[in-house]
């Protein structure tokens, strides 16, 4: 480590554009190794991303089906009055073959009997015979009805071959209904990516530490950042806290990469005489893709990527570790704009960004030096045409208190005319 005299006491490294950071971390993620497996078809594969195309092994209905409860009969046969035959239920099937004059009872969901052309609800009919008080015998219709009414034809949704649930596509509950429907046992789908979570800091406590001693700071940013990527349903290991020693972070490091796809640490990357991250990263023989970024918060985000041999992988492949600012809103914002859409880009997700929205101002805001993500609150207005922002807070970047409650950041540009972005104005928002 380099004596605090001797540091550098200018950043080398150059603060890039957003624009230019997104560029790469595309690329990154083009260039890293995705993984598939073939899972069973059960809850457990929700929000994951298929792999292969599935199609239909059969019709849907396989057969014709009644979507009234009612009577099957002939439509065309000339006859008002129907000798009831037999029942065909959801479930149990009659199985004659229909003459003129007769009908089936029939519920929604049953087979409709060979020979019938048409189901006439039963609102639509009186009972003109009975036996001993409660068999229908005899029905009439009140209207004819025309051939193929109230009846779902063979393959009339889905046919057999037909695309059901597409490449690309992320399950959820339609996918898992329609794989369930079709008796579908096993799809062939994206893994999910691995991401490890290391808190870095000499002064970071246990978050359950009652006392806390002056300069010491419970770790808030393992625990945020673990649930946050949980929330969004990747696979997550807690690294857990490494003091800011390099070679214990080194190892710490050394020993993740050879499990995880991704890594993100948080705290030292800035310019502090215990900021090691990057010379750590660059001993691991990593490539720094960038190592400061013109944005707030965040400015000190840093990316590298290296190729690392897994212990049961022939060819090292390409990781990549998100080295994000201590400061808490810096850590969880770095990790929504960057970290999360590499992760959903890994797990084949076809949109990978944050839906962005236009939003109407509640107030002025001052326009900084770098353009900044603002947390904030929306609000919907029934008399409004957008969601009105409610800024979160003071937007300092170590006040953790500006990410409670916020649903949106506010993308504002860098001061240039103006110092402020004013009330009732239109920004863009991306939707967390
Ligand atoms: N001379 C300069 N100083 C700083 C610069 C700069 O350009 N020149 N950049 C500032 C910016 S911007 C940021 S952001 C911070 C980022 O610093 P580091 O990534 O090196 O983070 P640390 O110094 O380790 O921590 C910053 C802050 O966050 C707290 N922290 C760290 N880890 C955690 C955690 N796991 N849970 C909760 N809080 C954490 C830490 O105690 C510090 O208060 O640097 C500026 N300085
Ligand atoms: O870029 Mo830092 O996150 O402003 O404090």
């Amino acid at each position: 480590m380099t004596a605090p005299a001797l540091r550098d006491r200018e950043s080398t490294y150059s603060a890039i554009s957003m624009k230019e950071a997104e560029e790469i971390m595309q690329n990154i993620a083009t260039k890293m190794t995705k993984h598939f497996e073939t899972v069973d078809v059960n809850l457990s594969i929700l929000g994951k991303v298929v792999a292969t195309t599935v199609k239909s092994t059969e019709n849907m209905p396989p057969a014709r089906v009644s979507t009234k409860d009612g009577y099957a009969i002939i439509a065309n046969d000339g006859k008002r009055n129907k000798l009831v035959i037999g029942v065909s239920l959801a479930g149990s099937v009659y199985d004659g073959v229909l003459q003129p004059g007769q009908c089936v009872r029939i519920s929604t969901g049953g087979i409709v009997p060979e020979g019938s052309t048409a189901v006439v609800m039963v609102e639509h009919t009186i009972c003109t015979k009975r036996t001993d008080g409660d068999e229908e015998d005899e029905i009439q219709l009140k209207d004819y009805i025309s051939d193929g009414t109230n009846i779902r034809e063979p393959g009339s949704e889905v046919r057999q071959g037909d695309v059901i649930v597409r490449s690309g596509a992320k399950i959820g509950s339609a996918e898992l209904g329609i794989l369930n429907a079709f008796g579908i046992k096993k799809v062939h789908v994206f893994k999910k990516p691995t991401v490890t979570i290391i808190s870095t800091g000499n002064e970071l406590v246990a978050p359950t530490t009652e006392y806390v001693p002056l300069g010491m700071v419970r770790d808030s940013n393992g625990p945020q950042l673990v649930a946050l990527f949980k929330e969004y349903g990747f696979d997550v290991i807690d690294g857990g806290r490494v003091s800011d020693d390099f070679e214990l972070i080194r190892e710490k490091l050394e020993h993740h990469l050879k499990t995880s796809d991704i890594i993100v640490t948080t705290g030292g990357v800035s310019m502090g005489e215990k900021d090691n991250l990057k010379e750590v990263l660059k001993k691991l023989g990593m490539e720094i893709q960038f190592g400061r970024v013109m944005m707030k918060p965040g400015l000190p985000c840093t990316v590298a990527t290296g190729r690392i041999k897994n212990a049961d992988d022939v060819e090292p492949l390409l990781k990549t570790v998100l080295a994000l600012p201590g400061n808490p809103a810096s850590a969880w914002v770095c990790s929504h704009l960057f970290a999360l859409p590499l992760l959903r880009k890994l797990s084949g997700y076809q949109r990978i960004h944050h839906t962005q929205i236009k939003v109407r101002l509640a107030e002025n805001i001052k326009l900084g030096d770098r353009p900044e993500y603002v947390r904030a609150h929306l609000e919907d207005l029934d008399n409004e045409d957008f969601p009105i922002a409610h800024v979160t807070g003071n937007q300092i970047s170590s006040n953790i208190g500006s990410l409670v409650g916020a649903m949106a950041l506010l993308v504002l540009p860098k001061k240039e005319n103006s110092d402020f972005i004013r009330k009732n104005e239109l920004v863009k928002a991306m939707i967390l």
